[in-house]
């Protein structure tokens, strides 16, 4: 089954210091989800944000909130980002201590669960848990920060897991160095949701924003057309 194209702006590559304005933004602009990057300074060498946050950007739009945890242990703040407004939430396979448990946990607060692998991380490690996810995260650099280089070693991999998923209705998410170079590699490798942070966010205000995502869009459907 071929999922709709999904391009999810990294609010991580935002002005954090008009963080409402640049969510309502970048919707208007043609994001199809917002893509919110929490970083605990632990799992990840980098402090984001957190559930307070999330709320307080909540009601600047109603897209989806796609929120991607680079934390670890995750279990015990689950249910803050449920309430604090997330719709998908996304946890690592390598945070552990039990990544079924915690998918669950995520499930059974009626959200759309998603698993994040990092570059170094063999797609093996989620064969037993697809049928307990929503969206499958590929990271094509190593989490931590944006406006880093894309890794092409990652094509393979989600070629791997688009055939690993097969008739399952999951999403297949990349996030890291997609641009207008690198969107048509992943499109045609297989993925469907498109997180950019660098690509969406560079140039000045919404009509910049809904340039860089037609863009975008554009040249990951002109791969699998
Ligand atoms: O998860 C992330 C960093 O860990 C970001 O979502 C990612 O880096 C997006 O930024 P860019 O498109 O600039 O690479």
């Amino acid at each position: 089954m071929s999922r709709d194209l999904v391009i999810a702006p990294s609010i991580l590559a935002s002005d954090f210091a008009k963080l409402g304005q640049e969510v309502s933004d970048v919707a208007k602009a043609g994001a199809d989800w917002i893509h919110l990057d929490v970083m605990d300074g632990h799992f990840v060498p980098n402090i984001s944000f957190g559930p307070d946050v999330i709320r307080a950007m909540r009601p600047h739009t109603d897209k989806v909130f796609d929120v991607h945890l680079m934390i670890a242990p995750c279990d015990p703040y689950i249910e803050a980002f449920a309430k604090s407004g997330a719709d998908i939430i996304t946890v690592h396979a390598e945070a552990g201590p039990h990544l079924h448990r915690s998918l669950m946990a995520i499930r059974a607060l009626g959200k759309k669960a998603g698993v994040s692998i990092n570059p170094a991380t063999n797609e093996s490690d989620i064969e037993y848990i697809l049928d307990t996810v929503d969206l499958i995260l590929v990271m094509t650099i190593n989490p931590g920060f944006g406006g880093q280089k894309f890794l092409p070693s990652q094509i393979e991999k989600i070629r791997r897991i688009k055939a690993m998923i097969g008739d399952r209705p999951i999403d297949l998410e990349v996030d890291g160095g997609v641009n207008v170079e690198t969107a048509p590699l992943v499109a045609e490798a297989g993925a469907n949701a498109l997180v950019a942070g660098s690509a969406v966010f560079k140039g000045d205000g919404l009509e910049e924003y809904r340039a860089n995502i037609e863009a975008i869009r554009s040249a990951a459907r002109a791969a699998i057309s």
